[in-house]
C-alpha cells in the first residue's frame, strides 16, 4: 500500500498557508476583495436538486493519482465551455503543488460563469474559506479525513457566516461523526486516497450506512453526491436511481482535448439513457 497522499498533502498544506498568511494578512486580503466578500452567492445545492443531470464539472490540470491531465488548461476555454454544455456547477482545484491550479483559476471562472462554484482545496483553517469567498467560490469542500468533528463544525458555520455552501467529503463511515448541521451536501469520494484505488461502486457500498446514519440523527439532511472515478454515463444513471443528486467529475473530462464537448456528449448520453 502506497502511503497515504492526504499526510504529504496537508503537510505541505501548512507550509503554504503560513506563507499565505503572511504575505496576504486577512484583513489585506478583505480590503482588495470587497467585490466578491458582498456578493451573494448562486447556491450549488440548488443548481444541483433542479437538473436532471446534476455534473459538478472539475477544472482540474493534473493529480497525485494520474499525473498531468491537461497541462496547458486555460479557464477561459474550459468554464464558459462547461456552462454553455450543461454543467450544472464547477469545481476548481486552487492548490497547486499537487494539482497545478491556483486562487488566480478560480477568480478568473467567477468573471466568466454564472454557474455556481466549488473551491476544491484542502481546507484546513477559516483563512481558506475568507480566501474562498474573497476569489469568488460559492461553496467550498471540507475533507473529513484531514479534519476532526469539532473543527469540522467550526470551519462549516464560518463557511455559511459568509454565504458559502458546504460540501462535506467522507471516503469510510466513520467519517459520518464529522457530519454537522451546517453540511449542505456529503460527498462520498470513490477514490481511495492511500491505494487511488477508485470504484464507483465505493458509493453504494457506503450507501446504507450513510442512509441509516441520516435516519438515526433526523437534522441531517444534505444533498447525496459521488466523486471521483465516474467515467460511464450509465454510472450517473444508476447512482441517481440509488438516490445521488451531485456527481463531481473531473478526469474523464479533463483528459480530453475539449473537456466541453466531451461534457456535452456525457450528458446526452446520460438524459437519452435516462428512462
Ligand atoms: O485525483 C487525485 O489523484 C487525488 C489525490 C489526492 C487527493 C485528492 C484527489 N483528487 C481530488 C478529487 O476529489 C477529484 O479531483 C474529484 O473527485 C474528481 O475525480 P475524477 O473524476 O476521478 O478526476
Amino acid at each position: 500500500m502506497k502511503h497515504d497522499i492526504l499526510e504529504e498533502i496537508v503537510a505541505h498544506k501548512k507550509i503554504e498557508l503560513q506563507h499565505q498568511k503572511k504575505a496576504v494578512p486577512l484583513h489585506i486580503m478583505l480590503g482588495l476583495a470587497s467585490e466578491n466578500m458582498d456578493r451573494p452567492t448562486y447556491s450549488m445545492r440548488e443548481s444541483l436538486e433542479k437538473s436532471d443531470s446534476s455534473i459538478i464539472a472539475e477544472f482540474k490540470r493534473k493529480s497525485p493519482s494520474k499525473g498531468w491531465l491537461h497541462p496547458k488548461a486555460v479557464v477561459s476555454d474550459i468554464i464558459p465551455a462547461y456552462q454553455a454544455n450543461g454543467a450544472s456547477a464547477c469545481s476548481i482545484l486552487t492548490d497547486e503543488h499537487f494539482f497545478g491550479g491556483s486562487l488566480g483559476d478560480l477568480k478568473k471562472a467567477r468573471q466568466l460563469t454564472t454557474l455556481p462554484l466549488l473551491r476544491k482545496d484542502f481546507v484546513l483553517e477559516s483563512y481558506q474559506l475568507f480566501q474562498a469567498k474573497a476569489m469568488g467560490a460559492d461553496a467550498v469542500l471540507l475533507i473529513a479525513a484531514i479534519l476532526n468533528p469539532e473543527d469540522c463544525e467550526m470551519l462549516a458555520n464560518t463557511a455559511h457566516t459568509l454565504g458559502l455552501e458546504v460540501l462535506l467529503e467522507i471516503h469510510r463511515e466513520e467519517e459520518l461523526k464529522c457530519l454537522n448541521p451546517y453540511v449542505d451536501m456529503l460527498g462520498i469520494n470513490n477514490r481511495n486516497l492511500g491505494s487511488f484505488d477508485t470504484q464507483v461502486n465505493h458509493s453504494l457500498d457506503l450507501l446504507p450506512a450513510v442512509q441509516a446514519y441520516l435516519q438515526k440523527e433526523k437534522v441531517y439532511t444534505p444533498l447525496l453526491i459521488t466523486e471521483s472515478g465516474i467515467r460511464d454515463p450509465k454510472d450517473v444513471i444508476r447512482l441517481r436511481q440509488e438516490g445521488f443528486r451531485g456527481f463531481l467529475i473531473g478526469e474523464t473530462f479533463m483528459k480530453t482535448e475539449n473537456p466541453g464537448e466531451t461534457l456535452r456528449s456525457f450528458i446526452q448520453t446520460c438524459t437519452s439513457h435516462a428512462d
